[in-house]
């Protein structure tokens, strides 16, 4: 697209200062949670070698509805192709873009317990994306032992490990009672994401993102439904 454009009647003129750079796209929390789910499926189908999708396959895979699909993927601007439907490694690419995966992020693990040992050891997600690159842990059984190839550090050397790694995200999986003043440290260190898998509500600065994974919330969430279900069918 060509960078010079005649000006309209009370629009600035050439001599008027650059415009500033246009903001990136804004896109729904919802729909933000919900583009993973396609990266997945978009996984999926590429692994597949299938070259082109339409959004009632993709939405399927997604276990979502087709109209939700193409609204959610209309904020990204992608509206597929009439009767073509979507290009699946563009579409790859922009969600990608979309949820800053072009570059890797390193994360540290503080607490190397039963989960931090699960969770180092993961290998789910992509190692283009995601480098787990530092683990650190206040026992001193567990300190100076190797995880997932990686040397176990004292807690008191979590603002170096941050800043010695580069990590920007945090996860949790300490005890509750402490969750509160790693993530603090962490925080302080120059992390700007926190993962916490500890059931502790925390607080973290407005420009700190704060994700919890709380398995028991889950299970009573699903209790709930049961209860719900038996009571229509009783
Ligand atoms: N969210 C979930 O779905 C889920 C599931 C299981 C456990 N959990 C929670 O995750 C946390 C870890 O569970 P676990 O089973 O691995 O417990 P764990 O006791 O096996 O591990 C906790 C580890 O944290 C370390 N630790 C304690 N204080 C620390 C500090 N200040 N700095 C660094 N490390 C410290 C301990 O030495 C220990 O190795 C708990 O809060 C637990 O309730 C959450």
């Amino acid at each position: 697209m060509s960078a010079v454009s005649t000006p309209r009647p009370g629009e600035a003129g050439p001599t008027a200062r650059p415009a500033r750079p246009a903001r990136a796209r804004e896109v729904p929390p919802a729909t933000v949670a919900r583009l993973p789910v396609y990266l997945r499926a978009l996984h999926v189908l590429a692994q597949q070698g299938v070259v082109l999708t339409s959004s009632r396959s993709l939405a399927v895979l997604a276990g979502v509805g087709p109209a939700q699909l193409r609204k959610d993927l209309s904020h990204l601007g992608s509206h597929g192709t009439n009767g073509v439907g979507y290009d699946v490694a563009h579409l790859s690419r922009q969600i990608a873009v979309a949820l800053g995966l072009t570059s890797q992020r390193r994360v540290v693990i503080i607490g190397i317990g039963h989960l931090g040992h699960a969770l180092a050891n993961y290998t789910g997600f992509s190692g283009r994306d995601f480098v787990v690159a530092g683990l650190v842990d206040a026992d001193p059984r567990v300190v100076g032992t190797t995880v997932a190839g990686l040397p176990v550090r004292p807690a008191q050397e979590l603002e170096a490990v941050v800043a010695e790694t580069g990590a920007t995200i945090a996860v949790i999986a300490t005890p509750a009672d402490v969750a509160q003043e790693v993530c603090d440290r962490a925080v302080a260190a120059g992390v700007t994401g926190v993962l916490c898998f500890a059931a502790r509500a925390l607080r973290v600065p407005a420009d700190v993102d704060l994700r919890t994974v709380d398995l028991g919330s889950e299970l009573q969430i699903l209790a709930y439904h049961d209860r719900r279900k038996s009571e229509r069918l009783g």
